[in-house]
């Protein structure tokens, strides 16, 4: 080949390359916006190249700045629950402007969002579960904490045979094995509380709940769904998904800008590194298991088990990636957002302790005094169900709901192109007066008495676990563990709001206390 033809060929390829990346970048997003306006829907303007990340950033700097003026009286009748306005400004606001459907752009990216249930139903009406497809803008970048093979991030036959091989681990008679071991562990939990108040010299114990119950719920996650019984080895990846939330959450970083990894690399290679390291300590359990597998005491289907089964069952074996991921996956969803409902019906109960009496009044009758708790006697634990639901309405463990349309989608009038992000905001239709009256913002439990969906006005509205055929598998493990937890600890002490609590609910991925929930505990 002679220079000529090298110089020529290496422009036509450097040419072509920045026609894809101009297309990707600019033409393509451009091409869509027209095309959702022409839909008729508004949203805020977006700038190139990062789109409404800056207002984004701008709105939630003045929120803060405002509600940290209030933390200096953070006292229980000052705690506000209209988190939405507070921690979510942005959304709060231009749904004012631009009504409960519209565009924003994070980066490049355009994302249809919805707070209207009515045109949710008629938009999930349209799509099977199993082509929902998962944003790819979030797939790479949340690699390290929940791989890419779990059953949150796949979609189509892959999605349909995961769900299928881990079902059975959460029917009932499933979890009816899984009661005693979750009792052991809240009791090992109680017992080192006792002791901090056995050493102190007071009546009653500063405790951050917030720290309490992640640790508690990854125990029960370890033992009850992979059979693990050390408490260094979950601790370890406790502390090390912890990190890697934080390193990808909690900091400003430029998700659907061009080449945004590169402005948050620290970030982004700690987040990767930590990730490797948890898949090696998985591959580890899960080799451990793999040597014992049929010859182990069978006390209950753990998931682990049935993965591993998984291998043998079905056409086209789960390879040790979907092994690993399913793993992340699992021990992540399953006990991060288990503790975070917790900690906020802690929060909630130590501010309105008429509610904790009406708990012990109906834990002493259906449960009596013993720890010996049978699964038939949680379901009947109605009020502490209305608590649950009440503080996953107030504060969802999972705030939002993300979709990509996988095909063009019509609903009514409006066509959601091939492509484009739906980001579904939970927390705003949970907290829209229109669906819930002008109490929204109270918490009132009772409202959920005989009402599964607490008297919303669209039963689209009321979203804590999901909808449809991708609705939280664990639902019915995480509302066990709730009711044991919560009525274990009721039944022995009170709590009130700590005066060094400051209520500052903070989005990364979940609602998390922005330092902590101190509560004092005291025995009965
Ligand atoms: C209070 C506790 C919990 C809440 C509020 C919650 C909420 C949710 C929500 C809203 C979804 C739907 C996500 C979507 O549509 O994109 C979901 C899915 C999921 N949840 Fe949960 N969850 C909880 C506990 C658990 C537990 C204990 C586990 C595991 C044992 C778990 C495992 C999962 C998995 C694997 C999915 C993905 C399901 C799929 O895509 O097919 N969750 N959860």
């Amino acid at each position: 080949m002679s220079l000529v033809h090298f110089v020529y060929g290496f422009i036509f390829i450097s040419l072509f390359l920045l026609w894809k990346l101009i297309n990707a970048c600019y033409i393509s997003p451009v091409r869509t916006l027209r095309k959702l306006r022409s839909n008729g829907l508004g949203g805020p303007t977006p700038s190139f190249p990062l789109g409404n990340l800056s207002d984004m950033k701008q709105m939630l700097i003045k929120a803060k700045s405002l509600s940290s003026s209030s933390l200096l009286s953070s006292s229980s009748e000052s705690i506000s629950h209209d988190i939405h306005s507070s921690s979510l400004p942005y959304f709060a606001q231009w749904k004012k402007l631009h009504g409960k459907v519209y565009v924003y752009w994070m980066g490049v990216e355009p994302f249809v969002y919805i707070a209207d249930p009515e045109f949710l139903k008629e938009m999930s009406g349209k799509v099977f579960s199993r082509n929902w497809g998962k944003p790819n803008v979030f797939r790479s970048d949340r690699v390290p904490m929940l791989g890419e093979c779990g059953l949150s991030m796949i979609e189509g036959n892959a999605w349909a045979r995961h769900r299928h091989i881990i079902t059975p681990a959460f029917s009932s008679t499933n979890l009816k094995g899984m009661v005693d071991s979750m009792v052991e562990s809240t009791i090992k939990m109680i017992k080192n509380w006792s002791t901090l108040l056995g050493n102190s010299s007071k009546l009653e114990l500063e405790l951050d709940v917030e720290r309490e119950f992640p640790v508690l719920g990854g125990e029960t996650m370890a033992k009850t769904n992979f059979g693990i019984h050390n408490s260094e080895v979950e601790n370890t990846l406790l502390e090390k998904l912890r990190e890697i939330q934080i390193s990808l959450f909690k900091h400003t970083r430029y998700v659907g800008v061009p080449y945004g990894k590169f402005l948050s690399m620290r970030q982004t290679l700690k987040a990767r590194k930590l990730g490797k390291e948890i898949d090696g300590i998985l591959l580890s359990i899960i080799n451990a298991r793999r040597e014992i597998i049929g010859v182990e005491p069978r006390q209950h289907e753990d998931l682990l088990r049935l993965l591993l089964e998984g291998e043998d069952h079905f056409d086209g074996q789960l390879t040790t990636k979907e092994l690993i991921d399913e793993c992340k996956t699992f021990f992540f969803g399953g006990h991060e957002t288990v503790a975070l409902s917790m900690t906020w019906t802690s929060m909630l109960l130590a501010m309105y302790p008429k509610w904790q009496d009406e708990l012990r009044e109906e834990i002493k009758e259906v449960i009596g005094d013993k720890d010996d708790i049978d699964f038939t006697m949680l379901a009947r634990l109605k009020k502490m169900g209305w608590v649950f639901n009440e503080s996953q309405r107030l504060y969802p463990s999972s705030p939002n709901l993300q979709r990509q349309a996988r095909s063009d989608i019509q609903v009514g009038n409006v066509v959601i192109p091939n492509g484009t992000n739906i980001w579904i905001d939970v927390v705003g239709m949970h907290h829209d007066p229109d669906l819930w009256g002008n109490d929204v913002n109270e918490f009132k439990p009772e409202r959920f008495d005989g009402d599964l969906y607490g008297g919303c006005k669209n039963k689209m509205g009321y979203l804590p676990f999901g909808f449809g055929g991708r609705m939280c598998i664990g639902k019915n493990y995480a509302l066990m563990e709730y009711k044991i937890v919560m009525s274990l600890i009721l039944r022995r002490f009170s709590f009130s709001v700590a005066p060094s609590y400051h209520h500052f609910p903070t989005y990364f991925f979940s609602f998390r206390p922005g330092s902590g929930v101190p509560l004092i505990v005291k025995p009965l």
